[in-house]
This record gives structure tokens, sequence and C-alpha cells, in this order.
């Protein structure tokens, strides 16, 4: 039996990996969960899975889980707090940790899982972009086997050749052609997206996601932060990446050799495919997921980004070509801004000024030898930039 626990189990990806889970329960159990404050979601996952432990950071969603859970007969541990995080990240009865947290607020529990040596099934993209070295250091020193879940680097993975840490360009690799869906704003008009609602933004054409990252795929922020993520990923630099526009996300991105030949993985969009790959890599095992019918997808339409409506792309570029604390402060800022468009406090369009705003005022520097402490403190420092901006921007 493999052990997991699941970070973030009462979001999109935690739900999706229950539901993948639970149709192989002969091949895993269920350790932990956590969630952050969603109670009646979590209640209704320890009845179903009868993890041993359930983290909720709120300390009062915790109070009332337990309260919940009384009258099971063998009801989990709940722990509180956010350290309590990294405590179910390495338990030693968890062989495998899905880190599938949003934001930043997934890093210290990603690395702990990775300092542990579990295998890492990655889908908190931020990460890799506000700590990438630091992450991949500490799986190579504990021998964690990080695997991406992110639907574009999952497929990246796939076809890739199996030697590829040693260098993509010695493996034959000339680049990576990273798909990007265009979002739900992929044909509108510059003019008319300072108007748009949380709701018109949330509207992806293909995926059901968290709110964070739907809106990050509507600025292409995602794809951004997708490209530093990859970089870390495949150990390759953002000239070697190409953002293909592929509105149907049937390929989910591809990798071009130096023979000609172009390897694409495909499939429904509905992230239980990526989920169960990492779970049984290198084996395969059922996702749920209604097989591809090429008959009815008929189209593969690929275009180029357009920079003028999408000024995010522009800004990640930015960061990863500065480096050191450029992610940490290009993603604390989106966070902010994000969460504020979603509160309906600023509009779409001021979610790229407000972070280009606080890159300007917060330029990069190198991560020192205090790391993980560094990064925390950019992060919190830019947080607090960004936070200022909001004021500024509503004056
Ligand atoms: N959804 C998708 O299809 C994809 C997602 N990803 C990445 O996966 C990650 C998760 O995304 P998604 O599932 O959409 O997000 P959701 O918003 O749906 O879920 C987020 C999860 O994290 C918990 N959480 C939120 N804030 C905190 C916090 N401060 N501390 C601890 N836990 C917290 C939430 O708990 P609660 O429910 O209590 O709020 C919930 O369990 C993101 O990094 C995203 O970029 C990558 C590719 C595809
Ligand atoms: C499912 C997944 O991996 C998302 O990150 C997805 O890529 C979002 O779609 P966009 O291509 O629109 O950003
Ligand atoms: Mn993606």
């Amino acid at each position: 039996m493999i052990g997991i626990t699941v970070l973030g189990s009462t979001g999109s990806i935690g739900v999706s990996t229950l539901d993948v889970v639970l149709r192989h329960p002969e091949r895993f159990r269920v350790v932990a969960l956590s969630a952050h404050r969603n109670v009646e979601r979590m209640a209704e996952q320890c009845r179903r899975v009868q993890p041993s432990y359930a983290v909720m950071v709120d300390p009062a969603a915790a109070a009332s889980l337990r309260e919940q859970l009384a009258d099971m007969p063998r009801p989990p541990e709940v722990l509180a707090g956010a350290e309590a995080l990294e405590t179910i990240a390495a338990l030693p009865e968890a062989d495998y940790v899905m880190a599938a947290i949003v934001g930043a607020a997934g890093l210290p529990s990603t690395l702990a899982a990775t300092q542990a040596g579990k295998r890492v099934l990655l889908a908190n993209k931020e990460a890799l972009v506000v700590a990438g070295d630091i992450v991949m250091r500490a799986a190579v020193a504990s021998g964690a086997l990080l695997l991406p879940i992110d639907s574009e680097h999952n497929a990246i993975f796939q076809c890739m050749p199996p030697s590829f840490a040693d260098g993509l360009g010695q493996c034959g690799v000339e680049r990576i052609l990273l798909t990007a869906s265009g979002g739900p704003f992929r044909d509108a008009s510059p003019a008319s997206l300072a108007a748009v609602t949380p709701d018109q933004a949330c509207a992806h054409p293909n995926w059901q996601m968290g709110r964070k990252i739907s809106v990050d795929s509507a600025t292409m922020m995602n794809k951004g932060l997708e490209i530093i993520e990859a970089c870390w990923l495949f150990n390759t630099s953002p000239a070697k990446i190409q953002v293909v526009v592929h509105p149907q996300s049937v390929i989910h991105s591809m990798v071009q050799y130096s023979d000609g030949s172009v390897l694409a993985q495909l499939g429904n969009p509905d992230m239980r495919t990526p989920i169960a790959h990492a779970l049984a890599w290198p084996q395969r095992m059922a996702s749920g997921v209604e097989p591809l019918d090429l008959f009815v997808t008929a189209h593969l339409d690929f275009e180029p980004p357009a920079p003028e409506r999408f000024p995010c792309l522009e800004l990640a570029y930015r960061a990863a070509a500065e480096g050191g604390t450029g992610p940490v402060v290009l993603n604390a800022a989106n966070e902010v801004a994000v969460a504020a468009f979603l509160a309906e406090r600023i509009g779409f369009t001021q979610i790229a000024s407000l972070v280009e705003r606080t890159m300007d005022q917060l330029p990069a520097e190198p991560v020192g030898a205090a790391g993980l402490e560094h990064v925390l403190a950019v992060d919190a420092r830019a947080r607090g930039l960004a936070e200022q901006g909001l004021r500024a921007l509503a004056a």
C-alpha cells in the first residue's frame, strides 16, 4: 500500500486527486488531508477516505472539524496551523505527497516533502517560481522525485527523453513548445478588458480550476509562471521555451528535437490524467478520463500570443531575466493583485499595473545564503508594497 498525503485536498486539484486515488483502493491509502478553512468539504472527505490526520490551517476551522467528526468510530487527529502542513508533508507513513495548496503559502510544505525525500506530485507551481533553486537542490540532496502535475509540464515530462536531466542539448532537445489556451479573453479587444468581472475572468474555456489560477489564465500570468516553472523542472532558460496559443487545450505541450521531430502529449482537458500519470509513474493506470475522440475534436489551431492584451506575460519574462528575487516579487504582487480583483477592489487591467509598480519598487537581488528566510522576507516586503499600491489606486 502506498501512503499519500494530499495538501490542499479541498481544492480543485485535491478533489481530482481523491477521485483518482479512490479508483485504486488496493494501491493507495490516504494518510493525511489539509485545507485552509473549508470545514464542510473537509468533513465530507474525512468520512469518505478515513485519513489518520486532517489539518485545518485556520484554528477555528480545526475546532469546528473536531466537533463535526466526533461521532466517527476512528476520527482523524485534527491539527491546526500552518506548521502542521509541514508535519503531514514529512510523515514517515506518507510515501507520496500531492502538493496542491494554491500560492506561495504552499512553499514550506512542498519543501518539507521534498526534504523528506518523498515522491512529490507538484501542482503548486508558485513554490518553484519563488524558490526553484532551493526546492530543486533539496530534491537532489534528499533523493525526492518531483513529478509535475501542471498539465503542460506533465506533458513535457512525458515527451522528454529519459536522460533529460543531463542537459536538454545533450539529448537532442531543441526547445519546449509550451501551449496556452489564451483564456477567456483570447479574442477580446484590449479596451474591453478594463470592465470584465471576476466571474467572467474565472470562466475558463476548457478547464475547471480554482479562482486564483483561473484569473492567472485570463491575464496569461499563468503562462509566465509556467515558463519559470519549466526552467526549473527541465533545467533550461526562457529562450528555449516558445509559448504557442492553442485554444482547444488538447495538446498539453510539445518537445521539439534536433532531427525535426516534435513529440506532443494529447488528451481531454481533465487534470485526472496528469494526476494518474504521476501517481502510477513509470506505469500507467486508469484515471476516469474519457478517451480522446479526434473526430469530435476535429480542429487543432495555433497562434502566437498577443503581448498588447497580456502584459503579465511580459512581466514574467522580465522577472525570469532578472532572476534572484525577481520572480518572488512578481508572484507576491500577483497574488495580492488577483485577490484584490476577485474581491472587486481593482479592475482586471490593474492587476498588471500593480505587479509592474511593485517590481519597479523592489528591484531583484540575488538570493543570499539565508535562502528560504531571504525569499520569505522579500515575499513579505513585496506583499506590503503591493498593498500600499492598492491603497494608492483607491485614493
Ligand atoms: N486547478 C487546476 O486545474 C490546476 C491547478 N494548478 C495549481 O495547483 C495549485 C492548486 O490549485 P487549485 O486546486 O486550482 O486551487 P483551489 O483554490 O481550488 O484550492 C486550493 C487549496 O489550497 C488550500 N489553501 C488555500 N489557501 C491556503 C493557505 N493559505 N494555506 C494552506 N492551504 C490553503 C485551499 O483550502 P480551502 O478550500 O479551505 O480554502 C484548497 O484546499 C495551484 O498552485 C495551481 O496553480 C496547476 C495546474 C492546474
Ligand atoms: C490545467 C492547467 O495546467 C492550467 O495551468 C492550464 O494550463 C490553464 O490554461 P491556460 O493555458 O489558459 O493558462
Ligand atoms: Mn498549466
